[in-house]
């Protein structure tokens, strides 16, 4: 029946109040008010239309994907959008295109590399869409390993350019050979770009300079056409349908193509007119800058990704029933079991369900406070360079870098989780659920192979233990470090369950097992001649005591959120609970790791999960409450399971009847293929 709320007894549940959650999960009542606004815009607006796409075949889904970025662009500029609500439209819209590499990589790239005049010829172009740009840093036979890209820049001091050159070789360097060597990946390249951010070794006089930024174009402004040199295309059909097939990522060589001079991204070093290399007053590492800032806005998006899986499956587990009474007769399971008009039980009420579920609903609020954290911190380190104080550089490459780790990892584990948490019917696209997980998982992946970028926090918590004693007091996420000695011989002093709620005394659990990891790991590499060596051997510990740092993270900045002030009634008591199980989980998935380091005993773990236990019992109520509190149109979630009224059944049949495949009743193929078998079998029967 139409206009029914079939969650609303849950909503009544609620004991916070959700309007106010809702500006805490928006970050502040503007982001909200945009939000709000935008969503709906885009919702209430036909095409933008997503539900077909697993259908479309790859060429129909690109074009599609053209048309809608066409509409956004002019609706965007029709309605004299702001940045902020110009970047929240495309948000909404939900769909991989080559704008996200336009605007989240090509822009921060000119941006962050380019010095003031080339950044006043090429971010106007940028800005008013006149050219579309791509980061063009992977090649076939190196993405993580960015020092031994392969494709060269050379200068011509004749011609005052620089020749860009994909060598049709890997060189004798390597130990394997791949045939061509080629730029392959970058997202936008493929079909749409026209220009791109290509990065190659520098080469002036002979001399190889190392990785660099250059500004290519790649296709005629006249006729889309690539230039002289330049040979380009997709790259072929990805995971899942629909899903990330609406990108073109691509494939380019370059055969001697021809650049001017100050097409080099010259922020950071410089070739000169007499082609001498010169390096500015910056650290080297500013040229990796761009996935320094990407790698912060994918921690924020976690969030939204992880919130959307979760939304789905928590309304979904209050209106699923399974087990219990059928006629309200006596039951038949146990009497623990909330149950519901019909005597059958919600599927949320089972402490399995819970289980599974709450940790990836209180992990989607602390990726999201951890986010507004790192944002902060990028723009505090991004105001400190640009006054050439680059102290807190390593900190917030290994910030970025390990929480882009940690988070997208837990989110695409939590979307397949959710998923699964939806029993059958999360296996049917229009769950909405394996499009959001096909399109996210390469998260994992992209902007850094997440081991390799946790093996980069391991080097920098290396270097902060082998500095311990030396004077130099660590600061920010590391300051921790500076009180190793108390940390490695405290003892935890929780003595009943409601103790775990104790912040401080949570706090101090996550330092000491953090410290202890890392401190023996160092003990362990001191035995090594070799460090590289002991690195390389030791990979698997540093790992995880990187991963250990970076909970310990996610953690003190939830924790720092509920220092602040929280208005609205119940909220803040709500999101101590959501901490509460953010922390307490993360505590029994890793009990091993506390326990080994001795800080907590095997009776302080256990009193963990008690307590963790009455938090389920607290937040059960709230929990579609809690959801509702991220304010996701039905048409953002895309999701017949999460769908705000929970009226799931009659619109699970409506979309199967929908079906191209049921548009006749008997099926495409039934004469040629199922008439003559069926005959035969007949035929044969009554031989
Ligand atoms: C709305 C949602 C979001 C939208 C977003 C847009 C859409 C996105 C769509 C998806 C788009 C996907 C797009 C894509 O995928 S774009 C391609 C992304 N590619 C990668 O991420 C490659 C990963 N590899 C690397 O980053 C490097 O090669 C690593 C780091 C692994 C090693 O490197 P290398 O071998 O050279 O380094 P080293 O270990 O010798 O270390 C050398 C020194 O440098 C320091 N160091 C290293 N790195 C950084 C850094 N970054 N900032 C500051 N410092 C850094 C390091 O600490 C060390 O310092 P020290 O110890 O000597 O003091
Ligand atoms: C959907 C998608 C979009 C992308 N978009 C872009 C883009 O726009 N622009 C662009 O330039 N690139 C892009 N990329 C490329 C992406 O950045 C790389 O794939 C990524 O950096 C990983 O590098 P790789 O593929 O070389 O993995 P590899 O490094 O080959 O990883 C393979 C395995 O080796 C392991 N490994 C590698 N090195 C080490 C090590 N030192 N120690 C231990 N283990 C190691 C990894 O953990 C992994 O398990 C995209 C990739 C994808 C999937």
């Amino acid at each position: 029946m139409a206009g029914v709320d079939y969650l609303a007894d849950e909503r009544n549940k609620a004991e916070f109040d959700v309007d106010s959650m809702k500006i805490v999960w928006a970050g502040s009542r503007h982001t909200f008010e945009v939000a709000d606004r935008i969503s709906k815009l885009v919702a209430n607006d036909p095409a933008f239309r997503k539900d077909d796409r697993p259908m479309l075949p790859r060429k129909e889904l690109f074009k599609n994907t053209l048309r809608k970025a066409a509409y956004a662009w002019k609706l965007i500029t029709e309605l004299r959008l702001s940045e902020e609500e110009a970047s929240k439209l495309r948000f909404f819209v939900d769909e991989p295109a080559y704008t996200d590499l336009h605007w989240g990589m090509f822009v921060p790239a000119l941006k962050g590399q380019c010095t003031d005049e080339q950044q006043s010829k090429w971010l106007p172009l940028a800005y008013k869409m006149q050219i579309i740009g791509c980061y063009a840093q992977t090649e076939l036979g190196h993405g993580s390993n960015v020092q031994g890209l392969e494709t060269t820049a050379t200068f011509d001091p004749q011609t005052d350019e620089f020749v860009i050159h994909s060598p049709t070789l890997t060189s004798s360097k390597c130990y394997h050979t791949v045939e061509v060597l080629c730029t392959w990946w970058p997202g936008g390249l493929g079909k749409v770009s026209t220009h791109a951010v290509v990065y190659a070794r520098l080469i002036t006089d002979g001399k190889d300079h190392g990785v660099h930024g250059f500004i290519v174009q790649l296709r005629s402004m006249e006729d889309h056409k690539p230039l002289p040199g330049i040979t380009v295309g997709d790259i072929g059909m990805k995971f899942g349908n629909g899903a990330y097939n609406t990108m073109d990522n691509g494939v380019l060589t370059l055969d001697h193509v021809r650049i001017p001079r100050d097409q080099m991204m010259m922020r950071v070093s410089q070739v000169t007119r007499e082609g001498k290399y010169k390096q500015s007053d910056v650290p080297r590492q500013l040229v990796y800058g761009t996935m320094v800032y990407v790698r912060q806005k994918i921690v924020a998006d976690a969030s939204c990704a992880l919130s959307k899986a979760v939304c789905i499956a928590t309304r979904y587990s209050a209106v699923r029933r399974q087990f219990g009474s059928q006629n309200g007769g006596p039951e038949t399971q146990s009497a623990h079991y909330r149950k519901s008009y019909t005597g059958l039980i919600q599927v949320i009420d089972y402490k399995t369900q819970q289980n599974r579920l709450f940790p990836l609903l209180a992990s989607a609020y602390a990726f999201r406070f951890v986010g507004e954290w790192l944002k902060w911190l990028y723009t505090d380190v991004t105001q400190r360079l640009a006054v050439n104080d680059f102290s807190t550089l390593p900190e917030a490459h290994a910030c970025t870098a390990g929480l882009k780790s940690l988070t997208t990892t837990a989110t695409a584990d939590g979307i397949e989780e959710c998923r699964k948490l939806c029993g059958g019917h999360g296996y049917l696209c229009t769950s909405g659920l394996p499009e959001l997980f096909a399109v996210y998982v390469p998260a994992c992946t992209y902007e850094g192979d997440n081991i390799v970028l946790l093996l980069q926090v391991a080097r920098f918590l290396m270097k902060t233990v082998s500095q311990i004693g030396s004077g130099k007091q660590p600061v920010g996420t590391i300051a921790y470090m500076g009180r190793v000695e108390h940390l490695l011989k405290s003892r935890c002093s929780v003595q009943r369950a409601e103790d775990w709620l104790n912040p401080s005394q949570v706090l101090e659990a996550f330092e000491a097992r953090a410290a202890r990891m890392s401190v023996s790991c160092a003990q362990n590499l001191s035995k090594f001649s070799n460090p590289e060596e002991g690195f390389a051997e030791l990979s698997a510990d540093l790992v995880e005591a990187a991963v250990a740092h970076c909970q310990l993270i996610v953690v003190s900045k939830f924790l720092d959120k509920l220092q602040q002030d929280i208005p609205g009634k119940g909220v803040k008591q709500l999101l101590q609970a959501v901490c509460g199980i953010y922390y307490l989980s993360l505590l029994h998935k890793h009990q091993g790791e506390f326990l080994a380091t001795s800080y907590i005993t095997p009776k302080q773990a256990a009193l963990a999960s008690d307590q963790l236990r009455a938090l389920y019992s607290k937040v059960r109520p709230n929990a579609i409450a809690l959801v509702d509190s991220f304010n996701y149109t039905d048409h953002f979630l895309g999701s017949i399971l999460g769908c705000y009224d929970g009226n799931v059944y009659p619109k699970l049949y409506e979309a199967a009847k929908k079906d191209p495949l049921n548009d006749t009743v008997v099926p495409d193929g039934y004469h040629e293929y199922l008439k003559p078998l069926l005959k035969q079998q007949l035929h044969s029967a009554k031989l």
